[in-house]
């Protein structure tokens, strides 16, 4: 359960548009804007914050609250910009199965009986929960009352109609940020589901956004032949990196290169590189489509149950606190210490943790938390050695920021050095302990690297399949600026703003958490 905004107070989704307003009782202020439903580039163009209230007694605020929704969530299409431009049936077909013929004479393959394709007004639905207070663990709610409201996403799939023909296509993978497992599998599925519409143009970017402009980097032609085994290693073929050139550059070099389908693997970073590129394609009218898959170990991206690579981030990371467990059980007065990613979100500490049950103490950035005093974790470490004879403590990177000495240093893409709360945690232990005189054998583990760089588990490899095909879809439906995601188990495309607003954090309100505090029985920190 991700919580929201901090500058909205957790109770509340914040929505956007102009012209009513929702009163919160929070003190903060959300507009609306009541249209008709005009084409997508219209709508999108309307939505907008701004500084009002919505009225909870207007009768309407419901409908118009979900109208506003529906135009945030409206899917940007080559149509907004190419009014004239006509789509073609889809040479995406099952039922196909021979190869594609070099020439098209006879018009593309299709199969009238085939009932394969999605319909452009399917729905999934955003939210399952109906809260009935603001008080249920881990309440999201748009009024003070909790009303249950509907809110409809954009169903994934493949399109009866598509707006590029196959051999005018030059299709384009990259790769950006930190690894994590799946990347592989996702360029092979999108090299896969792109051969089946009959593209012969496919190339890979190699090491992020800057292996377009940097010397050297030459393009990577990918076919199936080519990617047929690399999801059988963790990593990425086409290589990562973080920082690069500008969006102008990047554009530049697309145009120069004929690229018109651009597939955009990485964070939130990324993403929000993706829809720079997105926008200024729009601006020098080239019709591009750039589609996104949301690739984060941190699992921080909003509105998705969850990104590939996190199930298989979680099961390596069992393992590393099994061993620190092992350690730290077999020594006299032992503490197995394990730190594991997540940058602004607990979200592998968290799961790691509750699927091990090995844990005693577990820290994330959302929960704050003392290390000194009487309920400190210093104290409670004290307890458990008395009580148990060993403790087990997970810790996520991006825990305790607070406690550590600020560098202000940031990486090549601007995100701030954290520093280093594994190790200080481990001296805090070791210092507490000999100043008390009290024996406590401390192991620390840092698995970090080990577990990005491995191959993805069988269940995000299915994940990771079903992602890279929908891309593929997105980009030939004629959709742009859009990434996709698995929502309640269903497949759903996206606007990019909408999922990096903000990183999807943990809700320390939420179930999950409370079950994770459950099996740890650890006290509050505080
Ligand atoms: N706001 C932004 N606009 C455009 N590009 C960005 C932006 N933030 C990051 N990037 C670029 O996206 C790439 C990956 O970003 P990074 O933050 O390292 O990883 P991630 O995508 O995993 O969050 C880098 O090449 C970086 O330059
Ligand atoms: O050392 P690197 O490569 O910069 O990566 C470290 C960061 O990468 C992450 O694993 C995930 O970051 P991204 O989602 O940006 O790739 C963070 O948890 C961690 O802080
Ligand atoms: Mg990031």
């Amino acid at each position: 359960m991700e919580s929201l905004s901090p500058a909205i107070g957790r109770n509340f989704t914040p929505p956007a548009a102009k012209s009513f307003s929702i009163s919160t009782g929070g003190g903060f202020r959300l507009n609306f804007l009541r249209t008709n439903l005009a084409p997508a580039s219209r709508r999108r163009r309307v939505s907008v914050y701004a500084e009002a209230q919505i009225d909870f007694s207007d009768p309407e605020w419901k409908n118009k609250y979900q109208e506003d929704f529906e135009l945030r969530f409206s899917l940007p299409h080559l149509t907004d910009i190419f009014k004239d431009l006509k789509p073609i049936p889809s040479t995406f077909c099952l039922k196909m199965r021979t190869p594609v013929s070099e020439e098209f004479a006879g018009g593309y393959p299709s199969d009238e009986k085939w009932h394969g394709y999605i319909n452009n007004n399917d729905r999934v639905l955003l939210k399952v929960i109906r809260y009935s207070s603001p008080t249920s663990a881990g309440a999201q709610c748009i009024d003070p009352d909790c009303t249950w409201v509907e809110q409809w996403v954009h169903r994934a799939g493949p399109r009866e109609n598509i707006y590029f023909r196959p051999e005018d296509v030059k299709a384009a993978i990259i790769t950006c940020g930190g690894l994590c497992p799946g990347l592989n599998d996702v360029i092979r599925q999108i090299v896969i589901t792109l051969e089946i519409y009959g593209v012969k143009n496919i190339v890979g970017i190699p090491f992020g956004y800057r292996g377009f402009t940097d010397r050297g980097l030459k393009e990577m032609p990918l076919t199936r032949k080519v990617v047929q085994n690399i999801h059988l290693s963790g990593g990425s073929l086409l290589g990562v990196s973080r920082g690069g050139p500008s969006v102008r550059e990047i554009v530049d070099s697309m145009e120069e290169r004929g690229i018109n389908m651009l597939f955009v693997l990485g964070g939130n970073g990324t993403h929000a590189g993706a829809v720079a590129i997105h926008d200024e394609c729009r601006k020098r009218r080239m019709k591009v489509a750039v589609v996104g898959v949301p690739k984060t170990i941190d699992n921080d991206i909003l509105l998705m149950d969850k990104t590939f690579g996190f199930d298989t981030a979680v099961e390596e990371a069992q393992r590393a606190i099994n061993s620190a467990y092992i350690e730290a059980h077999s020594a006299y007065r032992g503490v197995g210490l394990v730190k594991l990613m997540g940058r602004s979100s607990g979200f592998i500490a968290m799961h790691a943790s509750l699927s091990s049950g090995q844990v005693d103490i577990c820290l994330i950035p959302e929960a704050p938390f003392h290390i000194h005093g009487p309920h400190g974790v210093l104290r409670h470490l004290e307890y458990l050695l008395e009580k148990k004879g060993a403790a087990v403590l997970c810790v996520a990177e991006g825990a305790g920021q607070i406690l550590l000495q600020k560098t202000n240093a940031t990486d090549a893409s601007g995100n701030t050095v954290l520093g280093d709360i594994g190790v200080h945690i481990q001296q805090e232990v070791k210092k507490y302990f000999k100043e008390l005189g009290k024996p406590a054998d401390v192991k620390y583990i840092d698995p970090t690297y080990m577990i990005r760089a491995i191959r993805a588990n069988a269940s995000d490899g299915i994940l990771c399949t079903v992602l890279g095909q929908n891309a593929v879809h997105g980009a030939f439906a004629g959709f742009s600026g859009i990434t996709v995601g698995i929502c309640n188990t269903h497949y759903a495309y996206f606007p990019i703003p909408e999922v990096i607003k903000y990183p999807r954090l943990i809700d320390p309100n939420s179930r999950m958490w409370h079950r994770c505090l459950t099996s740890t029985g650890q006290p509050d920190f505080i």
